[in-house]
């Protein structure tokens, strides 16, 4: 694990942004830990996760010409990233974003921003099941763009629809790259390393059994 990936790790568990408990998912699984972007809910916090995430598409190389953010936590997460991308990296990013419901006044749709055209990267918190990755291509296909990949603070390192990974799955599919700032291998090292709560390992390594791959 990388410096960097361990003070990401550190800060969110610092804000309670990353949670052990018990957690419903949006896949209905049932979960020991959760990872709430929420969290990141003042200017300075948002500015540093945003920071992260400029690095990581950095890193990653994907060529795009659109951020797009899922609604509801993808939204703060694609404007404050391609303020960062401007800001730390000279690197002018339209970007846009979905409402979960069509505004039929005003200015009207369900997409807010710029419009959605060219090759569209996807960032988003969490990727468990998928779904919410499968929703955002269609969103964005409909539009008359193409997926160009997705970049997320977490892989939860989960079964998609089959025996794949949901990750694998989303790559396999559409033919596009997934970037991850941390996976769920980080997270069950960084706890190992604190040995604060074997119990809590133990409980992460069991859910891991069962919905991991
Ligand atoms: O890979 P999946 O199984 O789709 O799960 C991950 C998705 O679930 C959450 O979104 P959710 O729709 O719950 O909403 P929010 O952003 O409105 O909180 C999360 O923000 C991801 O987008
Ligand atoms: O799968 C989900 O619904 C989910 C998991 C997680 O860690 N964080 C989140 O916001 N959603």
């Amino acid at each position: 694990m990388h410096d960097y990936q361990r003070e990401l790790l550190s800060f969110a568990t610092e804000i309670a942004a990353l949670r052990f408990g018990d957690f419903t998912l949006k896949s209905g699984r049932q979960s020991p830990y959760f990872f709430n972007a929420g969290l990141f809910n003042t200017g300075g916090r948002l500015a540093r996760l945003a920071e992260a995430y400029a690095a990581a598409i950095q890193t990653s190389g994907i060529a795009f010409d659109v951020l797009y953010g899922p609604a509801y936590k993808g939204i703060p997460l694609a404007a404050s990233t391609a303020m960062a991308l401007a800001t730390q990296h000279g690197r002018e990013t339209p970007y846009a974003f979905n409402r979960k419901e069509a505004k039929d006044h005003g200015e009207g749709g369900a997409i807010v921003g710029t419009k959605l055209a060219g090759c569209v990267l996807i960032i988003d918190d969490v990727i468990t099941a998928g779904t919410s990755v499968r929703e955002s291509v269609e969103i964005i296909r409909a539009a008359g763009a193409e997926p160009a990949g997705v970049v997320i603070a977490l892989d939860r390192q989960e079964r998609g629809r089959d025996a794949r990974s949901a990750v694998q799955e989303v790559q396999d599919t559409y033919g596009m790259p997934v970037h991850s700032i941390l996976t769920l291998t980080d997270l069950i090292a960084y706890l190992d390393e604190s040995g604060d709560d074997a119990g809590l390992v133990e409980r992460m390594q069991d859910y891991r059994s069962r919905y991991g791959v």
